[in-house]
């Protein structure tokens, strides 16, 4: 199935869907915590700005939750970061601090009420993901993709995503000289099927956990990719198959914490040779941690519903190292999206 070249670009519907959650958290922050009173009163009090210990521990949050959060804030301009401190913008004190006659806190209040802002600040507090979005029960979404039917519609999802992010991922990537790619967590199958496009002597295999397996395997069957793009049926958590020169992670580490992202690119270093290729697609924070804005506003989408967020490049290079990956390159490909490329050192 090859698709015709894209005419528009649709960089604008996914930065408003990934970002639908982040108003409501400004929401939280301004009236339930009234945070940016709280920050210009402890750098008055202490002739010093507060630091993220400080923040957490006057307001009971969670490091991940606050660290989401103050990412964002920082991106939206209402504060700046100052070594390891964090201090109001000059916007924010104006408009968001308890005695400017321009005080627009009520404002902002008067939508409490809504019900993200109550999962928003549940999150805050306790660090674990809320429901995914009209889940009827209390099911975190990883847990839900066990049902067959919400497995086929989060992976409907994910490939109506790639197939525009899909080409742009492999022309990034087309000059990296892999000869088998597993594509872990890969979904439907999309970006496999986009890089066998690109590059017709690969060969991709989709490393999926029933029932998303099945769901892959029907749809490359279907589009006419099932002899170049395979499906692989397992737990990416507990060990993976040996014979390929490149992982691909698109879309996957963002959705899990520091200890599974750890395990998972040691699990990685442990299959693949040395010289093998780790390539993770994924929105990226910069290394200053003030943005770009659209991946800030993303990752507090992750931080509402997985245990995950959008990792820095610098986390990930360190990450990386940890892993034994030499990391080697980020590469733009679309819609804010990124390849942060790194390679199997010698053992
Ligand atoms: C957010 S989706 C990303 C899909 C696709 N790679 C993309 O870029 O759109 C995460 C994928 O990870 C898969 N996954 C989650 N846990 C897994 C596990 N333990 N082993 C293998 N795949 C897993 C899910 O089934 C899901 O398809």
């Amino acid at each position: 199935m090859r698709l015709e070249p894209v005419v528009t670009d649709p960089t604008e519907l996914y930065r408003l869907r990934d970002g639908v959650y982040a108003a409501d958290l400004l929401i939280v922050v301004v009236a339930e915590l009234d945070l940016f009173t709280w920050f210009d009163r402890y750098e008055r009090e202490h002739d010093d700005p507060a630091g993220v210990e400080q923040v957490c521990a006057a307001h009971q949050l969670d490091p991940r939750a606050a660290d989401v959060t103050i990412t964002y804030l920082v991106a939206r301009g209402l504060l700046a970061r100052v070594g390891d401190r964090i201090t109001p913008t000059r916007v924010a004190r104006e408009h968001l601090v308890a005695g400017s006659p321009y005080d627009l806190r009520a404002y902002y209040a008067s939508l409490r009420e809504r019900p993200t802002c109550k999962d928003l600040l549940a999150v805050l507090r306790s660090g674990r993901p809320a429901a995914w979005a009209g889940a009827a029960g209390k099911e975190a979404w990883s847990d839900r993709l066990a049902s067959p039917e919400f497995a086929a519609s989060i992976t409907a999802a994910m490939d109506a995503r790639g197939a525009y992010l899909g080409p742009a991922l492999a022309e990034t990537i087309a000059d990296l000289p892999a000869r088998a790619v597993l594509d872990l967590g890969g979904g439907s199958g999309i970006y496999g099927s986009a890089l066998v496009e690109r590059l017709p002597g690969l060969r991709v295999d989709v490393f999926e956990r029933p029932p998303v397996d099945d769901v892959a395997r029907t749809l490359l069957a279907t589009r006419g990719y099932a002899e170049r793009v395979g499906v692989v049926s397992g737990d990416m958590f507990t060990g993976l198959p040996g014979e390929y020169d490149a992982h691909l992670y698109s879309h996957v580490l963002h959705d899990w914490g520091p200890g599974e992202v750890r395990r998972l690119l040691a699990n990685s270093a442990a299959a693949l040779p040395s010289g093998g290729w780790v390539v993770v697609h994924d929105t990226h924070i910069d290394d200053e941690r003030s943005g770009p804005l659209q991946v800030a506003e993303y990752s507090v989408l992750l931080m509402h519903s997985t245990p995950g967020k959008c990792w820095s490049v610098a986390e990930l290079r360190g990450m990386f190292a940890e892993a034994g990956f030499d990391y080697v390159d980020c590469r733009p490909t679309a819609a804010d999206r990124t390849a942060v490329i790194g390679r199997r050192a010698h053992r």
